[in-house]
């Protein structure tokens, strides 16, 4: 397989360790086996929750870990760490270049491999990172009206979406789940429309409490729409019977009686899961993140860039999670914001 010409450092040189690696552990006991990368922080969409009309100011590119940089960090997290599930996000990870390559490379490794994505250009796509070796994707969809979908994300491409997921389906990406932030006043009487369209597609449909994780700090809590009120107006359509919450999965779930699909719903906001989370980090500039919340970071990238060793790189990555805090604290009188945006941390 081609490697891009930036690629001049050995990237899984390693062998995978015959021992199991020390769990990677917190202050709290919660054992840490899933990592979330960041591909970049740009984006191609700009949804009106997530980040304003301009857009950001981009990470400039010598800030952003090299493919080699990403692939090391990544195998010390497989090899070393225990991490068993990366999920790569962004920003639009699709806007990565050399994509498949990367993919094909992080599959190496041997975990578990899936993309969070707003769609946009999967059509093309979906089979090439299939055969890189990535396992499952889930695809950002708010609304199935066009006009809507054009105010709510600026730009028009409702249609590419809908040709992304069925691409994803067609190319063995399964399951196939559809995330949607439900706001009020502006998508929240399409839940019901939302799900007969994914039981149709074949797609599992999930809904996301908004949090105040937006860029232009705008969150208004009374502007989410909470689980209890996602499910009681599909409880108008569906009876639903409880499933719960795989392993530590954001998703808690319900079957729709009488058929085998089930609908997700991850409300960090009113029904916070944070004392199960296994939960870490890696910002597309190479900074370890222990919470979606934390307002401190870990740099690696410095560590990359200035000759660690694997070791050293290790011991800062756990001291990193071990300082770990219980839980996000939305609500309360001394909750702080982040200083990056979802968009910025990789959500
Ligand atoms: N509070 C909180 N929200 C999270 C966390 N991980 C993901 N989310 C949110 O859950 C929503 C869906 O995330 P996805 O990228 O689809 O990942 P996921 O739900 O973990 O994916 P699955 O592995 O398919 O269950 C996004 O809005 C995320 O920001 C987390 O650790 N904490
Ligand atoms: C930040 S996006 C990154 C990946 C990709 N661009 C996408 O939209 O799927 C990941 C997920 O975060 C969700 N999200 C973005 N801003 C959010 C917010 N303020 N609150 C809750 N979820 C949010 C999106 O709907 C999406 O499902
Ligand atoms: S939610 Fe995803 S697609 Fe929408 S603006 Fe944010 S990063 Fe882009
Ligand atoms: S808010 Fe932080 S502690 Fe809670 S589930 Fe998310 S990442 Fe984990």
């Amino acid at each position: 397989m081609a490697l891009r010409t930036t690629d001049t450092l050995p990237d899984a040189p390693a062998a995978a360790p015959t021992e199991a690696p020390a769990p990677l552990v917190d202050r709290h006991g919660r054992v840490h086996t899933d990592l979330r990368i960041s591909l970049t922080d740009r984006c191609n969409l700009r949804c009106t929750y997530c980040m304003p009309a301009e857009g950001l100011d981009w990470l400039p590119r010598d800030q952003a870990l090299t493919d080699a940089e990403l692939l090391r960090l990544a195998r010390i997290a497989v090899h070393r760490l225990g991490i068993r599930t990366l999920r790569l996000t962004g920003g639009e990870p699709l806007l990565r270049r050399g994509l498949p390559d990367l993919v094909a490379r992080l599959a190496a490794l041997g975990p578990e491999l899936s993309l969070t994505t707003n769609g946009i250009g999967l059509a093309r796509r979906a089979t090439e990172l299939k055969q890189a070796g990535l396992h499952r994707v889930n695809v950002s969809l708010d609304t199935l009206r066009p006009e809507r979908y054009a105010a709510l994300t600026r730009r028009d491409r409702l249609a590419d979406v809908l040709a992304g997921l069925a691409a994803a389906k067609d190319a063995g990406l399964a399951p196939v789940k559809v995330n949607a932030v439900p706001v009020r006043g502006v998508n929240e009487d399409e839940l019901v429309d939302l799900v007969e369209f994914a039981v149709d597609g074949g797609y599992r449909m999930r809904f996301i409490e908004s949090m105040p994780l937006d860029a232009q700090g705008a969150w208004d809590r009374a502007a989410m729409v909470t689980a209890d009120e996602i499910l009681a107006a599909l409880a108008t359509r569906w009876t639903l019977l409880p499933v719960g919450r795989h392993d530590n999965a954001p998703a808690e779930e319900w079957r729709l009686s009488g058929t085998d699909h089930v609908v997700g719903v991850i409300a960090s906001v009113t029904r916070p899961f944070c004392g199960g989370c296994d939960r870490v980090r890696l910002t597309a500039d190479g900074q370890l993140r222990n919470c979606l919340f934390a307002t401190e970071e870990s740099d690696l990238r410095a560590l990359l860039r200035t000759g660690a060793d694997d070791d050293r790189i290790e011991r800062a990555w756990r001291a990193c999670v071990s300082r770990k805090g219980p839980g996000h604290r939305i609500g309360d009188t001394d909750f702080v914001r982040p200083d990056r945006p979802m968009s910025a941390i990789g959500g």
